[in-house]
């Protein structure tokens, strides 16, 4: 914590002194260019890094805010600030409009529409009659704050850094929230994130207009720091370097999209400077060696310059400071054995393949359910209808009694039904503690608005409270503040757990927790499992563990072919003749 603290002052007091210091009207307009270039990256690092949407039409937005403000400033003498706030909701309109089209889209869609909308801004922006078609547009004014103007470099290095700071300050909070946590986990998909009731397509609309919000003040200040704006800076071949230097810095750190920042232009330009030097030649040999250079470190540092530096930080701990907060409310508790979860006829095709044929089934309060059968039977497809993964064909389903048949994993989720996974899904760089407690997204409520401003520390607390006492409940809190990805299986097995029960749940379903467990972790489990139960918890559990199985559960339903066989206590299935021959083999 020291070191990075000092690492910071040291970078603040540097940029505060640059100006004051004889260094010479290049690297001072240099050093502009590059903190417009972070403000656009550090939308990157939130859109990309974090949120794993590939946008290359980051230019675009930084168009928007640069014409905005030059033609409402040139043409109506309007005030700059108050450009900057109509650049700022045109952007926001027009970021909205199209990750509302594209963002529901999986794979490469939102690339290719970005791409689509880069080209497309740029050619209306290069044929527009008010906006001087391709020649653009020339003498915006300066900014002046306070009465005092910033056409001096020096003085708008200062505007332009401090607007750096704040964002990536911004940034750093929202990572470090309910919203950032939400947003890391859309990541690798949105099935864990909708269960733990994240509305994944609103907070990835929300990463897209907050990358082209600071896109658009990138643009704003580039108007003004150049005096002119014309089409060609806010073309694709643009848009592919922002994604470039998110990409060398560090696409998942902030700090990562400084560097990304910082080197490319630096690097650009010194090339070429000396390739002709060095080569006795002229020509855009510089350009091959950037190649070159860009392919090396893709190749030898994947996540990015700052990763490695990374690396060799220590990481810091997260101060417990949550043991005096309040706790979280609980749902009230259905009494001991009133029905949970009724399923009636619940079926489900797959073209031709009836996966599930009309299945029953009840879960009551306080008993565990085991839900087993070869594979193929139809017990992962009967649990993506129970979670809302997959819509049934016919059939219903209530939960205490309301229907839940069509509902959306969020909304299942919110009533009252947590769930974990037969592969584990978590944010594997992400401590335990901030894993458990994605678990309890919906017992929260600070917005993004709040997490950008730090002013959801008093309920951050309050979750991290819940995400202890829940890794206390399982037995791994001395684990909280290791990293996810270290754990082995078993324990993050424990730990999707603990992060299902920070939901607070009725129901809970378990996906297979004893696959790749060593037997010692087999019996951690069942004794938590016993508890839990003993809690008044109820428990669906599908399970190819038979001595697990035979173990924990009250009763068991067997499937074959998508039908139920038999159901009754661990003793009649097993002495049931159809299920030996079935199941056991014999
Ligand atoms: N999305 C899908 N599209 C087509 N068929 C599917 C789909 N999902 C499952 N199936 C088929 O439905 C049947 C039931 O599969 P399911 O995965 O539910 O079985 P399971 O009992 O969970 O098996 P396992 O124990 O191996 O996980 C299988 O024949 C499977 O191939």
């Amino acid at each position: 914590m020291i070191l990075r603290r000092a690492f910071l002052f040291a970078f603040v007091l540097v940029l505060a002194l640059l100006p004051l210091l004889p260094v010479s009207e290049f690297w001072i307009t240099q050093a502009n260019y590059i903190g417009l270039y972070s403000l656009v990256v550090i939308g990157l690092v939130l859109l990309t890094g974090v949120a794993g949407l590939i946008s290359f039409g980051q230019s675009a937005f930084v168009g928007i805010g640069a014409y905005t403000t030059a033609y409402l400033a040139i043409k109506f003498g309007v005030s700059p600030w108050l450009t900057l706030l109509a650049g700022l909701a045109i952007t926001a309109v027009a970021a909205l409009v199209l990750g509302w089209v594209t963002l529901r889209m999986s794979g490469h869609y939102l690339a290719l529409a970005t791409i689509a909308w880069c080209l497309a801004l740029y050619y209306l922006l290069g044929n527009l009659e008010p906006l001087g078609k391709f020649d653009g547009l020339t003498g915006v004014p300066s900014l002046r704050l306070f009465g005092f103007s910033l056409d001096n470099r020096r003085h708008f290095f200062y505007l332009v850094w401090l607007l750096v700071i704040a964002a990536a300050l911004m940034a750093s909070y929202l990572l470090d929230s309910r919203m950032g946590r939400a947003l890391r986990a859309v990541r690798s998909g949105t099935v864990m994130a909708e269960a733990m009731g994240v509305n994944t397509f609103r907070i990835k609309v929300i990463a897209f207009i907050l990358a082209a919000l600071l896109a658009s003040v990138s643009g704003w200040l580039y108007a003004h720091f150049q005096s002119t704006v014309n089409p060609s800076p806010f073309g694709l071949n643009m848009g592919i370097e922002y994604l470039f230097m998110a990409v060398i810095g560090g696409a998942g750190y902030i700090w990562g999209a400084l560097v990304g920042a910082g080197v490319m232009p630096v690097l650009h330009d010194q090339l070429q400077t000396w390739m002709p030097r060095l080569l006795g030649v002229t020509g855009n040999y510089e350009i091959v060696v950037f190649g070159v250079v860009l392919v090396l470190v893709l190749r030898y540092a994947r996540d990015g310059l700052w990763a490695t530096v990374e690396a060799r930080l220590p990481r810091v701990r997260r101060r417990t400071d949550w043991a005096d907060a309040r706790p979280l409310a609980e749902r009230a508790r259905p009494a001991h054995g009133e029905v949970v979860l009724d399923a009636r006829a619940l079926r489900k095709t797959f073209g031709g393949l009836v996966a599930v044929n009309d299945v029953d089934l009840q879960v009551r309060a306080g008993e565990i359910l085991g839900l087993i059968g070869p594979n193929g039977a139809g017990k992962s497809t009967t649990f993506n209808l129970l979670t809302g993964v997959l819509g049934v064909t016919s059939g219903e389903i209530t939960l205490r009694g309301e229907s839940i048949r069509g509902m959306r994993s969020r909304e299942i989720a919110r009533r009252g039904v947590a769930r974990t996974f037969q592969h584990v899904k978590m944010l594997a760089d992400m401590t335990v503690l901030e894993n458990v407690a994605l678990g309890a997204h919906l017992r929260g409520s600070a917005g993004t608005m709040r997490a950008l401003l730090r002013l959801d520390r008093a309920e951050e607390r309050r979750l991290f409270r819940e995400a202890e006492s829940q890794l206390r409940r399982i037995g791994i809190a001395d684990l909280m503040h290791e990293q996810a990805g270290n754990l082995s299986m078993g324990t993050q097995r424990l730990m999707e757990i603990a992060r299902a029960l920070c939901a607070d749940p009725t129901l809970l379903l378990l996906d297979e927790p004893a696959a790749g467990l060593r037997h010692k972790e087999k019996q951690a489990l069942a004794g938590v499992l016993r508890q839990l139960r003993s809690e008044g918890l109820s428990i669906l559990l599908v399970e190819h563990d038979m001595d697990l199985v035979m173990d924990v559960t009250d009763r068991i339903v067997v499937m074959e072919f998508g039908t139920k066989l038999t159901e009754g206590t661990p003793a009649e299935v097993q002495a049931n003749s159809a299920v030996r021959t079935a199941y056991l083999g014999n």
